[in-house]
């Protein structure tokens, strides 16, 4: 694999530019796309002397700052603050029940994300002059020559560079059932503008997506309702994190119709929702006045005229690229969601380093070598590193299990937090092999087990290691006790 990209000096450009091409339009790397790897490779590239266009065409900053993880916690933040309060009471505070105000929350998520989508403008034009921001949709047209489209009305212009970065990241995706084009359903990124609150919102997915927006909704005062194909929610998690996850979510007044096959959607003539769907029970009718589509996401690579470039795609039309992000065209690269794989902004950020040591500093790195932690910001969040008991199972991997309900933690029961529990697994040389938390502060807490990984700490370290006390983080020193093997 050696060699696959062209590691081009300062300033070269290998391809051929097209006849009746001007200078203005070669550049010495095109990145397409604003997200999470496209950005910081611009401004590294520009810093390192390259001239760099990068090529947006909607918001800068791409899904995790405009509809993504940035919009969405700042929404939670409210909604987690409204549920305090509500239930402030346990603590022996008299407070009157929290009014939602839609509009003022939804104008505080705005400002968020202006002052994001200013910072990377402003990063992107006045501090990094040897970028040039095109906005418009990029179209290949050849294997190093795109066809930019902008998104003003000014002539389509061709570009052209020896190296070319794929940063398009995904959308939601819509599943086949009749009607669902056509009764104004919803997606993280229409929902996210949404100044109203729903009545009854029904959410079709109960995953990352489906568990953040059903509990922000249900705590904002909604009565929600989340359906999904799979008869478990978070399909990826062992069965213990998926159903405590359940019942603390139906605790809250959340309603599951799981293992379910929506048929239909229509919308009567009063504006109610009824989605039709076939479950183990029979047909079932849900109605509702909001319906949320989160099943699952499409790369953004339909348009993108990769055919004529030569670049391959899987059945899904996510992009094919090697573990350091290589697609089959030399100099092309892909970063990101739409390469397929883990979608996290921590991923595409990590893609971007790959191709810059690669690039710049001439260091070689593998995607596949990289942990991938991740958290749902539900409350309690559920942190996640490493091998889960499932994946050890499927691996073959031999190990042991240890466990600790939160309200076994001193601090847990000093805040009212007692819910969840924390996982961890060790292998057969005492090191951790994965871990999930289900807990108050449980992305900081599954981080310090990460951190642990990443030494190569042995679990009686952390067992036997002086914590301050009453932290969460005690918790490290009291799991390993449970440690046993698998049942
Ligand atoms: C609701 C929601 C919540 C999420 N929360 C989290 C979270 O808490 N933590 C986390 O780690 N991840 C979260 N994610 C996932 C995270 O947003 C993505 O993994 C992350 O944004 C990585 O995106 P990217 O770099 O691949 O590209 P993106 O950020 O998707 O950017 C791609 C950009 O390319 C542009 N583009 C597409 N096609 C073209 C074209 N032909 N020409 C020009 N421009 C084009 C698009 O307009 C877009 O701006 C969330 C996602 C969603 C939807
Ligand atoms: N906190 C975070 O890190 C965070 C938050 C939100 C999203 N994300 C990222 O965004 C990506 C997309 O999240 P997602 O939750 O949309 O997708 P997902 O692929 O994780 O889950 C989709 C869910 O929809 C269900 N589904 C599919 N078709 C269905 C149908 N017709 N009817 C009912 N249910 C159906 C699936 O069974 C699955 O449970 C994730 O891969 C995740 O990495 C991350």
């Amino acid at each position: 694999m050696e060699g696959r990209g062209p590691q081009v000096p300062r300033g070269a450009a290998s391809a051929q530019p097209p006849p009746n091409m001007t200078e203005s339009q070669r550049f010495d790397a095109i990145i397409i796309g604003s997200g999470q790897a496209g950005n910081p490779l611009a401004y590294a590239l520009a810093d390192a002397g390259r001239r760099v266009a990068l090529i947006e065409s909607r918001h800068l900053g791409g899904s995790c700052i405009n509809y993504g993880c940035s919009p969405t916690k700042a929404l939670l933040a409210a909604a987690h603050r409204a549920h305090a309060i509500r239930t402030a009471g346990a603590l022996g505070l008299r407070v009157a029940a929290p009014e939602v105000d839609m509009p003022a929350v939804i104008g505080r998520k705005n400002r968020l994300v202006e002052l994001h989508r200013e910072g990377i403008r402003k990063n992107l034009t006045l501090e990094h002059p040897g970028i040039k921001v095109l906005h418009g949709h990029a179209a290949f047209v050849g294997p190093r020559t795109l066809m930019l489209t902008p998104n003003r009305e000014i002539e389509a212009q061709k570009l052209t560079a020896p190296l070319i970065f794929i940063n398009t990241g995904t959308v939601a995706a819509w599943p086949d059932i009749e009607g669902i084009r056509e009764v104004g359903a919803l997606t993280n990124e229409t929902l996210l503008d949404l100044a109203e609150l729903p009545e009854h919102l029904i959410i079709l997915g109960g995953s990352y997506i489906g568990v953040e927006f059903g509990q922000m909704y249900r705590r904002f005062g909604a009565r929600v309702t989340i359906v999904d194909t799979e008869t478990r929610i978070m399909s990826r998690e062992d069965e213990d994190v998926q159903l405590e996850l359940q019942q603390l979510l139906e605790a809250e007044g959340i309603e599951f119709v799981l293992g379910a096959r929506a048929r239909r959607v229509s919308r009567g003539a009063d504006g109610t929702l009824t989605l039709t769907a076939d479950t183990r029970q029979g047909e079932r009718r849900l109605r509702g006045s909001h319906l949320l589509v989160a099943a699952g996401r499409q790369p953004n690579t339909a348009s993108l005229g990769l055919d004529l470039a030569g670049i391959d795609t899987d059945e899904h039309g996510y992009i094919r690229a090697d573990d350091e992000l290589r697609t089959g065209v030399p100099g092309v690269y892909a970063l990101g969601d739409v390469k397929g794989g883990p979608q996290f902004t921590h991923i595409s950020y990590d893609d971007y380093r790959i191709v810059r040591d690669r690039l710049l500093h001439g260091r070689r790195r593998r995607t596949a070598a990289r942990p991938v932690p991740y958290v749902v910001f539900t409350e309690p969040q559920l942190g996640r590193v490493g091998l889960s008991e499932k994946d050890a199972a499927a691996q073959g991997v031999a190990y042991r299990v240890g466990k600790l309900p939160v309200y076994h933690i001193g601090r847990a029961r000093e805040t009212e937090a007692p819910a969840g529990f924390l996982k961890v697994l060790v292998g057969a040389d005492d090191r951790l092999l994965g871990a999930a938390v289900l807990s108050e502060q449980g992305g900081e807490i599954m981080s310090m087990l990460q951190i642990a990984m990443a030494g190569r700490l042995k679990y009686q370290q952390l067992q036997n290691m002086v914590l301050a006390h009453p932290t969460w983080a005690e918790a490290l020193n009291n799991v390993f006790a449970k440690l046993r093997a698998p049942q």
